[in-house]
């Protein structure tokens, strides 16, 4: 919002600036370039500094005087280093207006607080303490730029003292110079700056004073590469403002360092042990964890960035739109990424097996992600995934270990529900959380069963999560006839069966995806089948072997229906799982006329792939065979738009359960196809859809990743258009969907955009 257009009343009259530094100049910089007050004055004990200011256009005026620099000002910014604040507040509180705003920059808030409240007396009320967190290694006045804080974060550390009024204000003035504003308790804030800030520019002025107090250390220096450089790019920071920090912030530093001096106590003692997995371990995790932050840093859609979000409320959720453009075609040969339901289980089954398991084809996507997180938060050692492969050192049936907090399932039914399966039968409680979607899941489908079988579990209200399983139960095979056709319903109650007394069977109403069956096997425990009925005995042992996960068929529907609408398309799909239990999708859009042709079939670990080759085809509408939903639960939001497109009417019943998925499946697809004016009726079972030409629009995916990728395959076909809101979500099963999908033909930016879900 830069000072151009309509003129509107500054944010303040007058405001003084007291220290004019990096920090303060910036401030009056960004004011001075926003308009947001009337009046920059400054307060400095050097005339160099504030002739600096007056010259640089920084400030109006100048004092060295601070109770005359404050006079008359309705905002004064204390920008000086933190051992001086006292003094420095002190000296500034007699010219100090009635109403005066005061609020700070200093990096360490506790003492900074307490020194106020000395210094302000009956006006401390009107003091908000404050954190910019952004600088640079360069110092002065002369480095003011009025751009330093934008998108950086600045948190307030309001007292129970302070006078709300003054707090709204302050933000409102970070706000507009650009920066996100947060609010913390002092203490909490102090923790957590001596664990992220202080004590990593500890460490650098400590190594770089440890190796240049060497007698070699001009060798030293001569031949450190990028990761001496890297690490000790910090300890080129002002001595006098660190010094000042360490001193001011010295109890949480001192824990900090604590800490950390545990850790490298365990990796020393991992290295002389020659431990390897401990050191693999701390390697891995820190792998995992510098990831997460990367992501939240970067605003990306992750889950794990999503899910430190909840928990602090520290960012700000990027939620990319997609824009589609009608027309073009689909071509080529393209591999989509693995199999979501089969990554799932292949981390959960390695991790409870004895040995190694190497899997390859992982689906890198954020639901994926969440339960392999879950089971590294258990205990169990897992590297990568790096292209695919990941590498599980099994801990054995009975070898998870309690994870120190609620284990974060994001956007991932399956995560959830078989896990609770799982962790039924461990010896430890767990909490199971999701994000604001799957918080709106059912899960007593789950727990029902798991009860019948002696598992405690506690589910939110409404059945829906957290789930809170109770562990240390003794758990004993029952028969469970599904109520609906869920393969994940079916698995959960099947896992925990490994941990029951005698047998567990699961006998279900339609056939569903059989994974789990499947992989057992795989892994050495025998699953008995005998027609819609599963049985597994407890207290089998599993045994790693390698694993390769097809690419997902789910993924590949976008892509089947995409080439069937889209006329002069062809395109072959390498390596697709095609387990009868999941090719519904196929079948369906044959049976509305599509031309698909599996290409090479084989076996894959016991499970069938196949490459399928996909040509336009005109498509014609048709009543699809109940039998067959099951088999083609995820690809319904692909199919409809093959429905738009088709001649002729498609009716589909029978799918109640697409309204229990990451959204109402079948309302908000409805809703979608109404803003392209697809005329269609709405069942609660299913819907019908009249195929023909439609325009352009713009389509709420509500989060669903599956919404998002259908609608931007409906615009090969739209006469306009198609703009689609909140597609973070598709990287939970699609990670790099656009660029795949532009590669293949697709006309689809995706734009950043700010929205919460
Ligand atoms: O077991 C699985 O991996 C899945 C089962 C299905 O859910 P339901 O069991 O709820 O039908 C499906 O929708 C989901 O995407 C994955
Ligand atoms: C329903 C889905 O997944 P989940 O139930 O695991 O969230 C899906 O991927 O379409």
């Amino acid at each position: 919002m830069p000072l151009m257009s309509a003129p509107r009343p500054p944010l303040f009259q007058r405001v003084a600036i007291i220290g004019l530094g990096l920090i303060g100049g910036s401030l009056a910089a960004a004011i001075r370039e926003q308009g947001l007050a009337r009046t920059v004055v400054a307060g400095s004990r050097s005339t160099r500094t504030l002739e600096q200011g007056l010259a640089l256009g920084l400030i109006d005026e100048g004092s060295q005087d601070l109770a005359v620099a404050v006079r008359g000002a309705d905002l004064v910014f204390v920008a000086t280093p933190v051992s001086s604040m006292g003094a420095v507040l002190k000296a500034l509180r007699p010219g100090l207006a009635e109403r005066a705003i005061v609020t700070d920059g200093g990096s360490v808030k506790g003492a900074v607080i307490a020194e106020a409240r000395r210094a302000l007396g009956d006006h401390f009320p009107r003091f908000v303490p404050g954190h910019p967190i952004a600088g640079k290694e360069k110092s002065g006045v002369e480095a003011a730029d009025a751009g330093l804080y934008r998108q950086h974060r600045v948190i307030l550390t309001p007292t129970p003292d302070t006078d709300p009024s003054a707090t709204a204000r302050v933000s409102a003035l970070w706000a507009a110079v650009g920066a996100e504003v947060l609010e913390m308790a002092p203490d909490h804030h102090d923790r957590v700056l001596a664990e992220t800030s202080h004590l990593p520019h500890l460490l650098a002025f400590s190594l770089v004073d440890t190796l240049a107090r060497q007698g070699d250390s001009t060798e030293i220096f001569r031949y450190a590469a990028g990761g001496f450089r890297d690490f000790t790019r910090i300890a080129s920071s002002d001595p006098v403002m660190w010094h000042d920090i360490f001193r001011e912030n010295r109890d949480a530093v001192l824990e900090a360092l604590a800490l950390f001096r545990d850790g490298i106590d365990r990796f020393q003692n991992a290295i002389e042990h020659n431990d390897d997995e401990a050191l693999m371990g701390v390697m891995t995790r820190a792998n995992a964890a510098r990831a997460h932050f990367l992501a939240m840093n970067e605003r990306t859609s992750y889950t794990r960035a999503r899910h430190s979000d909840d928990e602090t409320g520290m960012t700000q959720q990027s939620n990319p739109t997609f824009l589609a453009r009608p027309g073009g075609r689909l071509n080529g040969r393209l591999r989509v990424p693995g199999d979501k339901s089969m990554s799932h289980r292949a981390i959960m089954l390695a991790s409870l097996a004895e040995g190694t398991t190497t899997v390859e084809g992982f689906l890198e996507g954020e639901d994926a992600l969440a339960t392999l997180q879950a089971f590294r938060d258990m205990g169990v050692l897992i590297e990568g995934p790096h292209h695919g492969q990941v590498i599980v050192h099994g801990v054995g049936l009975h070898g998870l270990k309690a994870p120190g907090k609620p284990l974060y399932m994001g956007n991932s039914g399956t995560s959830m529900r078989l896990l609770t399966g799982l962790l039924a039968g461990q010896a430890f409680d767990t909490e199971l959380t999701g994000d604001e979607s799957l918080s709106k899941r059912p899960m007593e489908r789950v727990a029902g069963p798991l009860r019948e079988m002696g598992a405690r579990i506690d589910t939110g209200e409404g059945g829906r999560p957290p789930v809170r399983i109770h562990g240390g139960q003794t758990l004993k095979g029952i028969h469970y006839p599904l109520p609906m056709a869920s393969a994940q319903v079916k698995s959960a109650v099947l896992l925990a069966g490994l941990y029951a007394e005698g047998e567990t069977s699961v006998t279900e109403p339609a056939p569903t995806r059989d994974h789990t069956e499947r992989m057992l096997g795989g892994f050495g425990v025998p699953v008995r089948r005998d027609g819609a009925t599963s049985t597994v005995a407890g207290g089998a042992r599993l045994a790693a072997g390698p694993l390769d996960v097809p690419a997902d068929i789910s993924s590949a529907a976008f892509f089947l229906v995409g080439a069937s609408i889209a006329e002069g398309s062809e395109l072959t799909l390498p390596h697709v799982g095609v387990n009868p239990t999941r090719t519904g999708v196929i079948d369906i859009l044959k049976l509305m006329g599509a031309d698909i042709r599996l290409e090479n079939p084989r076996d894959s670990g016991g499970e069938p792939v196949a490459d399928l080759v996909v040509r336009s085809a005109p498509l014609k509408g048709i009543e699809i065979p109940r039998e067959l939903v099951p088999l083609a639960i995820d690809e319904f939001p692909a199919i409809f738009i093959a429905a738009a497109c088709a001649q002729g009417e498609t009716v589909l019943r029978g799918a109640e359960e697409l309204r229990v998925k990451e959204s109402d499946r079948i309302q908000v697809m409805a809703d979608g196809l109404a803003a392209l004016g697809v005329e269609h009726e709405v069942y609660e079972d299913g819907i019908r859809i009249v195929g023909g030409p439609f325009g352009g629009g713009e389509v709420d995916s509500h989060g669903d990743h599956r919404i998002a990728m259908s609608f931007a395959m409906a615009a090969l076909r739209a006469s306009a258009p198609i703009t689609i809101r909140r597609c973070a979500n598709v990287a939970t099963s699609f990670p790099g969907f656009a660029e795949l999908a532009r590669g293949a033909g697709l006309d689809l930016e995706v734009h950043a955009s700010k929205e919460n879900e």
